[in-house]
Formats: structure tokens, C-alpha cells, sequence
């Protein structure tokens, strides 16, 4: 199953997710004024930061808003990446953030777990109930795609409506408990669940209590980095089982950005990543 898949890459190669979060402005002078397409920029950026972090991090989450933002183009670079991802093996999260009626939901899910934006999970958001989520269920059982449902995010105002109080609960456990019931007919060897949640790493008090109920949930965690998030209190969340993946997006792909605007740039990026991973691991020793 490919949480396996994506379990044991944690296991060889440490929890960092790679967010590849492209904006042109990232992209070194050299590719930026050369003669290529946007698309090929874009690809040639990706591919440079993918080739010298593949052997440090578990995973790639390429955040679609970034690639739909310069239009065809984007989307164009969006799908050469994945395809990339694919051909080296690699395991690639699209964060999509769908949620939408069930005869929808089943378009997103054969236009991002088939085709031209194939990747191995995507991220979705539980607010429309178990008919919106369910359409993806199928790609789960039989063809080995994965999910990160939304439950408890990373941002400031997660507070307006995960925070609240339902039937004595707060409203992101709810949606844990259902995410954790959605997942019980897909758990790998790995003791994990395809159908993960994702948690954002800037809210340590959420943290331990999620880490508390659903110590055997797989966590897509962002929030490290730019947005804050202590490596310290992401460690308590992963917890001793590596029980998820952590990204940072402009933490990892800027790095380079007023120090190396030549052909070298992403060995920043590569650094960053080495140094976000043992930042992480050394709280789990
Ligand atoms: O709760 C959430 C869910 C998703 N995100 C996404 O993760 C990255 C974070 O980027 P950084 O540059 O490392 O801050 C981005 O794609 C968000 O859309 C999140 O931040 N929080």
C-alpha cells in the first residue's frame, strides 16, 4: 500500500517533505533569463531542488494554487514534476484541498489520481461530510493512492471553527475520529492508515492531544519553518513510531535566495533539509 511506501521512505530517508511551492520570483537569474517556456523554468527549478534532496527527504508536496496561479503554464510545470516524481520513484502529495458533492469529488479524483496530475495522495477537506470524501475511497482500495484529510490546520484563524465545541468535543478530534473510521479498511503493514489527517505543527496543545487519541494516525504536518513550527513539538507529534511527514515549502526552496544565484542553488536547498532533519530527529533520540 502506499503508505508503506511512504512509511518506509520516513524510515530510510527521515520525515521531510519537500513543498514545492514554486513561485517565479524563486527561480535563480540563470534559468529565470534564459530563452525557455515559464514551464520549463519552472520544471528545470523543480528538477534541480528534486535531484539534490531525493536521497534526504521522504516525500514531495507540490501546492497546486502556485502552478494554477501562472495558468497553463503552471499547470503544465505542475504535471512534468509529478511525472518526474513518478519516473524516479519518488512519492509526490498534491495538496489540492477538494471537498465538493460526490459526482464532483469523483472528477477530482480521476483528474488527480489519473492522467496529467497523477500523484500518490491529496489532500481534502472533510467539511462536506463522508459523501465528498468518499469518491477518492475507490482509488484507496484498488489503486494504490493515499489521502490527507484536513483536521486540524496550521493556520491562526484553524481556531474559528476546528476549535469548536460539539457535543462536548472539539470539532478537529470529531473530524479525527472520522477520518480515523474512514481509514480502518485501509491500513498497511505499516500499521498506518492510507487515510491520513493533516496536522499543522504550530499548535502544541492540539498536538499532544491528537498524538494522544490517534497515536496510530499517519500526519501530514506543516507548519515548520516559515510559518514557525518548533521541531521540538513536531517531534512529540511524530512521536517515537515516525508516525507522519513534515513539510516546509519556502524554508527548503528559498534557501538559496541572496546567497547563490548560479547553477549550485539547490545544494541550499538540500542543506536546508539535511538540517531540518536532524532539527527533528534529535528530540526523538
Ligand atoms: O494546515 C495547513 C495545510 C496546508 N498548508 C500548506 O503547506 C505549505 C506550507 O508552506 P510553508 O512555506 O512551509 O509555510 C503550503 O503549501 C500551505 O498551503 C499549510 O501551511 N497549513
Amino acid at each position: 500500500m502506499i503508505i508503506d511506501k511512504l512509511y518506509q521512505s520516513v524510515i530510510e530517508k527521515g520525515p521531510v517533505c519537500v513543498g514545492l511551492d514554486t513561485r517565479l520570483e524563486y527561480i535563480p537569474e540563470y534559468i529565470l533569463n534564459s530563452t525557455k517556456s515559464i514551464q520549463d523554468k519552472i520544471f528545470e527549478f523543480n528538477k534541480s531542488i528534486i535531484d539534490a534532496t531525493f536521497d534526504v527527504c521522504s516525500c514531495y508536496k507540490l501546492q497546486i494554487a502556485c502552478y494554477e496561479a501562472l495558468g497553463i503554464e503552471g499547470l503544465m510545470a505542475y504535471s512534468k514534476t509529478l511525472k518526474y516524481i513518478k519516473d524516479i520513484k519518488g512519492i509526490s502529495i498534491g495538496d489540492i484541498k477538494r471537498g465538493d458533492i460526490s459526482s464532483t469529488a469523483k472528477m477530482y479524483a480521476k483528474a488527480h489520481f489519473e492522467g496529467d496530475f497523477e500523484c500518490d495522495f491529496i489532500t481534502v477537506s472533510p467539511y462536506m461530510g463522508v459523501d465528498a470524501v468518499s469518491p477518492y475511497f475507490e482509488y484507496v482500495k484498488n489503486k494504490d493512492k493515499g489521502l490527507f484529510v484536513l483536521i486540524k490546520t496550521s493556520n491562526e484563524s484553524s481556531n474559528d471553527f476546528q476549535e469548536l465545541k460539539v457535543n462536548d468535543e472539539k470539532l478537529y478530534v470529531k473530524v479525527g475520529q472520522k477520518v480515523t473510521s474512514w481509514g480502518s479498511e485501509y491500513i498497511g503493514e505499516s500499521g498506518f492508515s492510507c487515510i491520513g489527517g493533516v496536522i499543522g505543527g504550530t499548535h502544541f496543545d492540539e498536538m499532544i492531544n491528537i498524538k494522544n487519541r490517534f497515536n496510530n494516525m499517519f500526519f501530514l504536518i506543516p507548519g515548520y519553518g516559515e510559518q514557525g513550527g518548533s521541531a521540538k513539538d513536531i517531534a512529540h507529534l511524530l512521536g517515537k513510531n515516525m508516525s507522519g511527514v513534515v513539510n516546509s515549502s519556502r524554508g527548503i526552496i528559498t534557501a538559496h535566495k541572496g546567497k547563490e544565484e548560479g547553477v549550485n542553488f539547490s545544494e541550499f536547498s538540500r542543506r536546508e533539509v539535511i538540517n531540518m532533519r536532524e532539527d527533528i530527529l534529535k528530540w526523538l533520540r
